[in-house]
């Protein structure tokens, strides 16, 4: 039995954390089981992680605690009473509200008006002066500290994080769901949050259902994990009984070996990329690359490290037809490169830059099409440069799908309505199924994706290599640049300030360099 949200707001609000119940909960989009009668309690003042692959149905199945989809079927109960929730806005009569892993705070505005933005119930004449202060009550009994004068645009990643939290806690939300919080945070930004959230759930103040991909965190500060595997509940346990695997295994089903391509010996002098005195600006006009020289021979990985805002994208853009270079010159195969569509063709450039949802695909065309975004007009896709064969379009489509383990309802499904690591997959596969590659630029590629679809993209860049790619990688994640890499450079404030092989790479300098020292 459903019962109305009858009950008052400020009531629930002013308890304990309710109990939060699904119930064989499913949601289907078409023919298609995202979720499948999946159950799971999140006791009052506890830490739950939810764990699973990419397009294991995670932040599905969040969406429905949330109201942002109806769930198909089963039951939510709150405080063992199932309840309706078709909205956000009922989420947050229950005392139940969400952390996104990116940010919703409006840059242009104070921290003390992002927080105000945030009621449902904001006046339409604000009182500033009596709402200010009691802005500055709620800030100093909160586990975050934040100046609320500050502009949003002064705030660093993990202090942004906080705020998002905060927020959340100003509207009194005793359920908090987080969807991979910590993705933007430096590991000791990541530590410091969940540390404060974990000391709110152990006072009994706040319960939290986080959506996540690392171990170590759930280890750390999670009481319980339920795993999701293909849309269906895997497991569910305590992390205290729970090694991280017999979590892997759950996530993974049958135990997978973990397959690391090696990197073979590509004895090639032959330099492909050729980057000579380049400059370019920022969106807004400062300057942004000053003066890079680099150069990538065939069958190398060139990783830069960096802070992300030190000119790295800026980079990545101009090598791929993005944005225009102010001054310098690229040369590619020894032929000067503008990174037109065509040079990119006949110099066999590919890349995979940053959230590919939105630099590398058209979310709301099918996987196929997209799929089918450089070859679409030559042939066997093509007739003379303007007649598409469908049919081949599809074919191809199917064929990568298979090869790169893409998980889609179909070929003919919009990218857009794929998880996260599948896009991923998806440029992925159009960018690497090209019969010969020389120069691939790669970009935080696998920000956000679980570790099976890690391994998996870092064995297709390694295995690139071995056949000879010149490879450029740029990524926050220092780990990353490490284990791939050939050699290593160091980006910071538009300059390459470091440069080692891999083998004689110094990570204390280099953590220096990075921090601008
Ligand atoms: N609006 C939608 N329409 C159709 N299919 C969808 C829609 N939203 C999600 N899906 C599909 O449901 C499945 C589960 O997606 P979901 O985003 O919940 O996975 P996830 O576990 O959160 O993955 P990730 O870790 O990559 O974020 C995926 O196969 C996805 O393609």
């Amino acid at each position: 039995m459903t019962v109305p949200a009858s009950v008052s707001a400020d009531t629930l609000r002013s308890h304990l954390p309710p109990e939060l119940e699904l119930v064989n909960v499913s949601k289907k989009f078409g023919n298609f089981i995202a979720v499948d009668n999946v159950s799971l309690k999140v006791a009052p003042g506890t830490f739950h992680a939810l764990l699973g692959e990419n397009g294991a149905g995670k932040s599905t199945l969040v969406k429905c605690i949330m109201g942002f989809h109806a769930a198909t079927h089963g039951d939510i109960l709150i405080n063992k009473q199932s309840r309706d929730i078709n909205s956000p806005r009922d989420a947050y009569h229950y005392g139940i509200g969400m952390v996104y892993q990116h940010f919703t705070v409006v840059p242009a505005m104070t921290v003390a008006e992002n927080l105000l933005l945030v009621r449902p119930d904001t006046p339409n004449v604000i009182n500033w002066k009596e709402e200010y202060a009691k802005l500055e009550e709620f800030m100093a009994s909160s586990p975050f500290k934040i100046d609320l004068n500050l502009p949003i645009s002064q705030l660093a990643a993990g202090q942004k994080q906080k705020l998002e939290i905060l927020k959340q806690l100003y509207l009194k939300s005793k359920i908090l769901i987080l969807d991979e919080p910590t993705s933007v945070l430096t590991p000791q930004e990541a530590d410091e949050v969940l540390g404060l959230l974990r000391e709110e759930v152990t006072a009994g103040r706040l319960s939290v259902l986080m959506i996540s991909h690392k171990f170590r965190e759930i280890t750390t500060f999670a009481d319980h994990v339920t795993v999701l595997r293909k849309g269906k509940f895997a497991g569910t346990g305590s992390t205290k009984e729970l090694s991280v695997t017999d979590m892997a295994a759950m996530m993974l089903g049958e135990a997978k070996e973990a397959r690391q391509v090696a990197k073979t010996k590509v004895d090639s002098d032959q330099i492909v990329l050729d980057v000579r005195n380049l400059h370019a600006d920022r969106d807004n006009g400062l300057e942004a690359i000053t003066g890079i020289n680099l150069q990538i021979k065939s069958g190398e990985i060139v990783g830069i490290a960096g802070v992300s805002g030190n000119g790295q994208r800026e980079l990545v853009e101009v090598l791929s037809g993005q944005r225009i270079a102010t001054s310098g010159d690229v040369f590619v195969n020894g032929d000067r490169y503008k990174a037109t569509r065509k040079e990119m063709y006949s110099h066999q450039v590919f890349s995979l830059p940053e959230e590919p949802l939105r630099n590398a695909c058209v979310p709301h065309m099918s996987v196929a099409e997209n799929l089918a975004l450089r070859t679409f007009d030559r042939p066997p896709q093509a007739k003379g440069g303007v007649l598409l064969l469908f049919k081949a379009i599809r074919d191809t489509a199917k064929n990568l799908i298979k090869v790169f383990s893409i998980k889609t309802p179909s070929a003919d499904t919009p990218v857009g309505n794929l998880s996260g690591g599948n896009v991923q997959r998806t440029v992925l596969a159009r960018e690497l199924s090209a019969e010969k590659i020389k120069l691939l630029i790669v970009a935080n590629p696998v920000f956000g994706l679980d570790f099976a679809a890690v391994e998996y993209i870092h064995n297709q860049i390694v295995e690139a290599r071995n056949r000879g790619v010149a490879v450029l990688l740029v990524s926050e994640d220092l780990d990353e640049i490490l284990t791939l890499s050939d050699r290593i450079l160091v980006m910071s404030e538009g300059k390459l300030v470091y440069e080692s092989t891999s083998a004689e790479a110094d990570l204390a300098a280099i953590g220096q360099k990075m921090a601008g020292h």
